[in-house]
């Protein structure tokens, strides 16, 4: 009974705004490193999650660095880049013959990528698809979107008028919550309109852009579009770490990547919970080989550092600890089988 392998996927750490509002009173001149950059907040969350991994995983990962054992991938995006490289910094210090430089407990670990353009794995949605581009104009005529829009219609215009917007959509309220956030987050005090009831309902809105971005309204079609395309291939890994078994060389898998990843990936396994991913927050799988020789899945999902422990998650139909074969069989129907050819229109 023993874990072959791990995977993570997780988003970047805490970081400034990606851009402005029009009356904005902070501009991009207010942020150490402009827009978009990882902060040293985001850099020791990092730093955190990654001792937490290295703990978690003592006994199975080895102590030391080890270029066999882990694989890590990030996106081609400074924040994510970075927070890989705190998160390393955080799992392997060197130590004994592993240090180059006395003074330095740090050592550089490879972080991999593609050039954004090329980026089909970790980022999402993928702006690839017209038939996903369909369906969200589908999802934009349910009731469920309709009623929303009904309901926020009054609050929506307030924030196009305040913010100087020109247009307002569930998106653009998702960038104006962000923006806010970051700021406030960072000691910008938030105009007068932006009362703590606003803040709240900026995040109902912000939220509700997460539900429909890949769930709400035909979920599976939306997933096999989009997040399968990350679950096929960690199904993959994981796979090929029980045929592989003892002779498995890599233990850890990592992709650092954006709260819309784990968005993704978490509708593709119908577990979302509602709720935009926490900065370094993390979806974890483990593959345990039982006694009986056969393999099973474990996932978690650590989303609030005041916990000790991440919370468990079931794969629905299966038990937390679900049967390899049992994982392949229940996610089937959101891996595609041809992309190319769902996509088209
Ligand atoms: C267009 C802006 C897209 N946003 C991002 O890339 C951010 O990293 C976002 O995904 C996040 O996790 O904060």
């Amino acid at each position: 009974l023993y874990i072959v392998c791990y995977l993570g996927l997780y988003r970047h750490g805490d970081r400034s705004p990606i851009k402005t509002y029009p009356t904005d009173p902070y501009k991009e001149s207010d942020w150490p490193q402009g827009f978009g950059q990882l902060s040293q907040e985001g850099m020791k969350q990092h730093f955190e999650l990654g001792q937490f991994l290295k703990k978690r995983y003592t006994g199975f990962l080895s102590e030391d660095y080890d270029r066999h054992e882990i694989f890590i991938r990030s996106t081609d995006v400074d924040r994510t880049l970075m927070s890989a490289e705190a998160n390393l910094a955080g799992m392997f210090p060197p130590n004994g013959s592993e240090v180059f430089n006395p003074d330095l407990k740090w050592q550089p670990i490879p972080v991999h990528t593609v050039p954004a353009a090329e980026e089909k794995l970790l980022s999402f949605p993928l702006d690839d698809c017209p038939r996903y581009a369909q369906l969200m104009n589908e999802t934009e005529k349910t009731d469920f979107f309709l009623n929303m829009t009904v309901t926020y219609k009054a609050f929506i215009e307030m924030v196009k008028n305040k913010t100087g917007l020109k247009k307002t959509s569930i998106e653009t309220i998702w960038s104006v919550y962000d923006t806010l956030f970051c700021e406030a987050k960072h000691g910008m005090r938030p105009p007068d309109w932006v009362t703590s009831s606003v803040m709240e309902t900026l995040k109902v809105l912000k939220n509700f852009g997460f539900q429909i971005m890949f769930g709400v309204y035909k979920r599976k079609e939306k997933c096999r579009l989009q997040g399968g395309l990350l679950l096929d291939q960690i199904i993959k890994n994981l796979s090929n770490a029980a045929a592989l078994d003892s002779k498995q060389k890599v233990k850890m898998i990592v992709y650092s990547a954006h709260d819309t990843t784990v968005v993704a990936l978490q509708e593709a396994l119908n577990v979302f919970n509602g709720l935009q991913p926490p900065y370094a927050s993390c979806h974890l799988f483990e593959l345990h080989k039982e006694e009986n020789g056969t393999f099973s899945v474990e996932m978690f999902y650590r989303n609030d550092t005041n916990v000790s422990e991440p919370y468990p998650v079931s794969l629905p139909g299966c038990s937390q600890r679900c049967p390899l074969q049992d994982f392949v069989n229940l996610t089937r129907e959101v891996i595609p089988q041809d992309r190319n050819k769902e996509c088209q229109i």
